[in-house]
This record gives C-alpha cells, structure tokens and sequence, in this order.
C-alpha cells in the first residue's frame, strides 16, 4: 500500500462582514436614529480527526480551502450572519505545521480532536454604535477585519505498533509480506522500498498490530545518505522496533559491522527511538546449514553484545516468523495503554491575542467632534442620505 503521507494545503478564513451606515426612515418619524447594524465574523477553519481516514491523498487533490465570509450588517439593526466555519478532515495522527514559520501547530491523535488553524475575520461595526450624546446621527462603521490565511504542511505520522529498522536488502519488505496482507515490492538490489508501507498483521484471532517497513538505512544516513533518515519519523510512536539482520549478505559485508551501523544512525538521529524496545531479528536462515547458523548466531548476538530479545527467522520461508507475530501481540498488549489524550480538548490556539488589533482599531473612531457629515466618506456605506 502506498502512503501519501504529506500534503502542503492553503486555508483561508472568512473575512469578518463590514458594519453598515443606516438610519431609521420611518412615516411620522422624522430625523430617526442610527439603525446600522454590525456584520458578522468570518468563519473559522479546522482540522478535525476522523479515524475513517487514513491517507492525506485528497488534500494532494484539492489545496484550496476556504471558509465563508461573514455577511454584511444591514439597516433597522440587523447584525450581519457570521460565515460558516470550514471542518476539514484527517487522518488521526496527522500534524499540522506552518509552511512559512515551520512552526509545529499540533498534533491530532484522536478521533474528534479539533484542531483551529485559521481564524475567521472580526465583524465590523454598525452606525448605530456610534452614537453619542453629541453626535446623534453618526456616520461611521468599520470594516471587517480580514481572515487568516496561512499555508499548512499536513504530515500524517503512520501509527505503527511495530517499525522495521535494517540496511537495505535485510529483507523487511519481504518480512512484512510474509505476516500480513501488504504486498510491497521485494527485489534483490538495495533500495527497492522507497515509500512506507504499512500492514496489519493479524496472528490470533481479536488481536492485531500494525507493521511500517521502511526503506534501509545505511551507514550516514543521519547525515543524508542513502534516502537518509526522513522516514525514521514514520516509526515515533512504534511501540517496539525490529532491527532485521541479513545473516549472510550476498556482497559479503560483516552482519556485525551492518547492525553496529544502524544503531549508531539511530542514536545519531533521535535518542528517543533508540531508547525505544528493540528486538534482534537474525532473517534469511534457510541461507545456511544448521551446524554453520548456529555459531554464526552466537557470533552476531556475542560481537553485538546483545542484552534484549533475539529471534531467528526466514522471511522468505515463513520460518519462525508466526511466533515472532504472536510475541510481538503479546509484548504490545502487556505495555501500559499509551497517555490518554482527552478528546473533548481542542488543540490550543497559538495566536488568540488575534483579536487585540482589531480592538484598538474601533478605539481609533473618536466621534465626539465628528459633526460634519461631509467628512470622508470614502469608507462609508451610505444607505440613507438626509
Ligand atoms: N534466502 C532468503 N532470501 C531472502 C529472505 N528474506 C528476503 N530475502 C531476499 O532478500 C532480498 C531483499 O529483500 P527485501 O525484502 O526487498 O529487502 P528490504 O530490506 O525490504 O530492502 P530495501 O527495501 O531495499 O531496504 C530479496 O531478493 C529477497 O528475496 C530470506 O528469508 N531468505
Ligand atoms: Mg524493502
């Protein structure tokens, strides 16, 4: 299965619905008052989580997402309707970043969490809130203020129980073909597995995890080489890593020096995935006689001053490979349930001193001394000329 896992979208909120100049104009009601009423705010945009998704292969389709604009106010008082707010849906485990800022914005990583990342415009104000003692027939309003408009990075995190670590060639690919559905591509040569491929491995009835294989590392990867470590990032939430160990690789290169490599790129590149379980896994067996495997297991295990849990398998021959499934189910279920995140919670909102600037903008209109209705007009709604 191929997994888009990173999509750039545009959101833009509503602009707020400017205020209206208005006056009552009424038979036997002559001179009537100021009845223009306030516009209403933009809508807002979100991210909602919704575990009926699990790709962001639709925002690779559609990047344009915009929320509705809060309606105008209009004469006799009557506030304009606030836009409509825009929910967008993803993926549980997708995180949103700020394509200019790279900011981090947050994380979904339960159904329903919400998420706000646009903020809708504020409303302008109505003639009628400028009336004062001195000033009975005010013609100003303001404008509504414009809405947030913000590129976003979505990553989706692929929620693996279980992450594959190896060289390229180990036989991952081939590993995750063998216990569950996922059919990646399994070839001879070093790099075939250039995308993460996900799969859910089902080994007693009612109890399963999830599998990522991820393309190899190589000695340097932290540093770039090979396709570097970028996809170290799909196996953050795994609960238990496989490091896959070719015990006889076909350009001669020493088993040992290959592990010693991986797990110096992955101290390298985050401490917190090397501090993660990690398990052993000798793969390709069936290369070797019994006598010959044996010494040659003890000789890995020994050099590698292994302390943690070592299996043996053939991928390619389903040797061994069940009962390391049923291990890793009964491993996953004894861990404690992971932090409960709590779901009625939105996601904090960054920047809620948003609307400090569009307070002092209505303080600017000091209508005390504002008598002279031909004062500029340029930004006035005119509905009713006296
Ligand atoms: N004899 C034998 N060959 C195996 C076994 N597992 C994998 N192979 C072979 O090893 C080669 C590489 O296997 P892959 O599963 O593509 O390896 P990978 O770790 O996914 O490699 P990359 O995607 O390049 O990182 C293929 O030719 C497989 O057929 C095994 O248990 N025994
Ligand atoms: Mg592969």
């Amino acid at each position: 299965m191929k997994f888009v896992d990173e999509a750039v979208i545009r959101v833009e909120a509503g602009d707020g619905g400017s205020g209206c100049v208005s006056f009552r104009r009424e038979k036997y009601v002559p001179d009537g008052g100021p009845d223009g009423g306030d516009g209403g705010d933009g809508g807002d945009v979100y991210l909602q989580a919704d575990e009926s998704f699990n790709t962001l292969i639709d925002f690779q389709f559609e990047r344009f997402h915009r929320a509705e604009r809060g309606k105008n106010g209009r004469g006799r008082d009557c506030t304009g309707h606030g836009g409509e707010d825009l929910v967008l849906k993803v993926p549980v485990g997708t995180r949103a970043i700020d394509e200019e800022t790279e900011e981090s914005l947050g994380d979904l990583t339960a159904h329903g969490q919400r998420m706000l990342v646009a903020k809708g415009g504020f409303h302008g104000l109505g003639n009628t809130r400028f009336k004062s003692s001195t000033n009975r027939a005010p013609r100003q309003k303001t404008l509504g203020t414009p809405g947030e408009v913000r590129s976003l990075k979505l990553e989706l995190m692929l929620l693996a129980d279980v992450g594959l670590l190896g060289m390229p060639n180990a036989g991952k690919s081939t590993f995750i073909r063998s216990v569950s559905r996922a059919k990646p591509k399994v070839a001879d040569y070093p790099f075939t597995t250039l995308v993460p491929n996900l799969g859910v491995v089902n080994p007693r009835h009612g109890q399963s995890f999830v599998i990522a294989d991820i393309p190899g590392l190589i000695e340097g990867a932290a540093d770039g080489a090979g396709l570097g470590v970028r996809f170290l990032k799909h196996l953050e939430r795994c609960r238990v890593l496989l490091h896959l160990v070719d015990i006889d690789p076909i350009d001669g290169s020493d088993p040992v020096e290959s592990a010693r490599a991986i797990v110096g790129e992955l101290e390298k590149h985050s401490p917190k995935l090397a501090g993660k379980p990690r398990w052993l896994v000798i793969n390709k067996t069936d290369l070797l006689l019994e006598e010959e495997l044996q010494e040659r297991i003890d000789h890995i295990v020994n050099e590698l001053e292994w302390k943690g849990e070592v299996y043996t398998i053939s991928a390619y021959n389903r040797d061994g490979t069940e009962e390391l499934s049923l291990k890793l189910v009964d491993f996953i279920d004894s861990l404690p349930e992971e932090e409960e995140v709590d779901v009625e919670a939105e996601v904090e909102f960054k920047w809620d001193n948003y609307h400090k600037d569009s307070d002092s903008l209505n303080e600017d209109y000091d209508d005390s001394d504002d008598d002279d209705f031909d004062d500029d007009d340029y930004d006035v709604e005119v509905i009713y000329q006296r």
